[in-house]
């Protein structure tokens, strides 16, 4: 029966500096939790105390009703039957693929450990790649069996670390989808550590921010895009435009922004209608695949809009625009 992953007010320090700071987060079996945050925001070293490779300060670490960390102590990594799975692979490079994936399946002996190994290769199709050893797998093959390894032994939960950021990113997708199917269908928690919005909001059932440390908002995926808590989170999971409330050209949003607030806006919430009193004229506009990216001058105010490529508009032309109130946001200034 799968269980969830638990972490309670955890707190971890290095010294003078908490790089960690009270973190609460509840891994759901069998969804992929994204845990999205620039640099030094403290993903690793969260990944890692839920892992056990590094103890805690303050709080605990549950499976379950199992207690994994508390201060003072921790349960080993390799007691936790919780599979990781690094940027770099890691595969044992004198190892082939299928030794790879039956090499924690030592209990199991040996006929049951190659049976195990060659049904997880072919459901992450690599039938045909049982015996390569890394150096003779592409990029996407090695963390396909990475990732088969970790999940041949059906540990309790999964931890992956930039899993796909290594990879070609004409590969990256497909090497995505088959291994977070494979997760999703073995029905465990799942954490997903990532810089990239886009990969956490693609990929993830939640979404969990942390910045210096906290947790800023954590939530099903599209609650948080849609109804982020600050101006910050909004600007996290995706470029936004930021007009604060003096400045805001007449009539651009049916509501009052007051002193002291702002407005911000996602690019696609920017929209192109021609029967609008509120004129912006075009700066730049470049061709980004099926999208044009406009940088748009409103009343002074610069504002990017993405619109349709082929009724995108060229630069100095002037355009109505009005906003979409589902991607427009007002919030109190951080300053104010
Ligand atoms: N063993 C350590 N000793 C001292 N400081 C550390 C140690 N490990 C991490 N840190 C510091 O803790 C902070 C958080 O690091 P962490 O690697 O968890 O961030 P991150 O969000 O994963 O960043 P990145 O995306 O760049 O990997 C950083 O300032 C880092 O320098």
């Amino acid at each position: 029966m799968s269980v969830h992953l638990t972490a309670r007010n955890v707190s971890r320090r290095y010294g003078v500096s908490t790089v960690v700071n009270g973190v609460s987060l509840d891994l759901e079996p069998g969804k992929i939790t994204a845990l999205l945050g620039g640099s030094g925001a403290g993903k690793s070293t969260l990944l890692r105390l839920f892992a056990g490779l590094e103890p805690l300060d303050e709080g605990e670490i549950r499976l379950g009703d199992q207690m994994l960390s508390a201060p003072g102590k921790t349960v080993p990594a390799e007691k936790r039957r919780i599979g990781l799975i690094f940027q770099d692979f890691a595969l044992f490079p004198h190892l082939t693929a299928a030794q790879n994936v039956a090499f924690g399946l030592k209990s199991r002996g040996k006929a049951a450990a190659r049976t195990i190994a060659a049904e997880w290769l072919a459901r992450l199709g690599l039938t045909g790649r049982a015996d390569a050893y890394p150096h003779e797998l592409s990029g996407g093959e090695q963390q396909r069996v990475a990732i088969a390894r970790a999940l041949a032994p059906e540990p309790a939960a999964i931890l992956m670390d930039e899993p796909f950021s290594g990879l070609d990113p004409a590969l990256r997708g497909s090497v995505r989808d088959t291994a977070l199917a494979a997760i999703r269908e073995a029905g465990i928690p799942a954490l997903l550590v990532t810089h990239d919005p886009t990969e956490a909001l693609e990929s993830s059932d939640a979404i969990a921010i942390l910045q210096g440390g906290r947790l800023l908002q954590q939530g099903l995926a599209r609650d948080v895009y849609l109804k982020p808590d600050s101006a910050a989170i909004a600007a996290a999971l995706g470029p936004v435009s930021r007009i604060s409330g003096p400045d805001m050209p007449a009539g651009l949003t049916g509501q009052a922004v007051p002193a002291g607030s702002e407005l911000v806006v996602r690019p696609e919430g920017v929209v192109q209608d021609e029967t609008s009193p509120v004129r912006a004229t075009v700066v730049t506009s470049q061709l980004t695949g099926p999208l044009c990216r406009l940088l748009l001058d409103c009343a002074g105010q610069e504002l990017v809009a993405l619109v349709p490529r082929m009724t995108a508009p060229k630069a100095g032309a002037e355009i109505g625009i009005r906003l979409d109130p589902a991607l427009t946001f007002i919030f109190q200034s951080a300053d104010s």
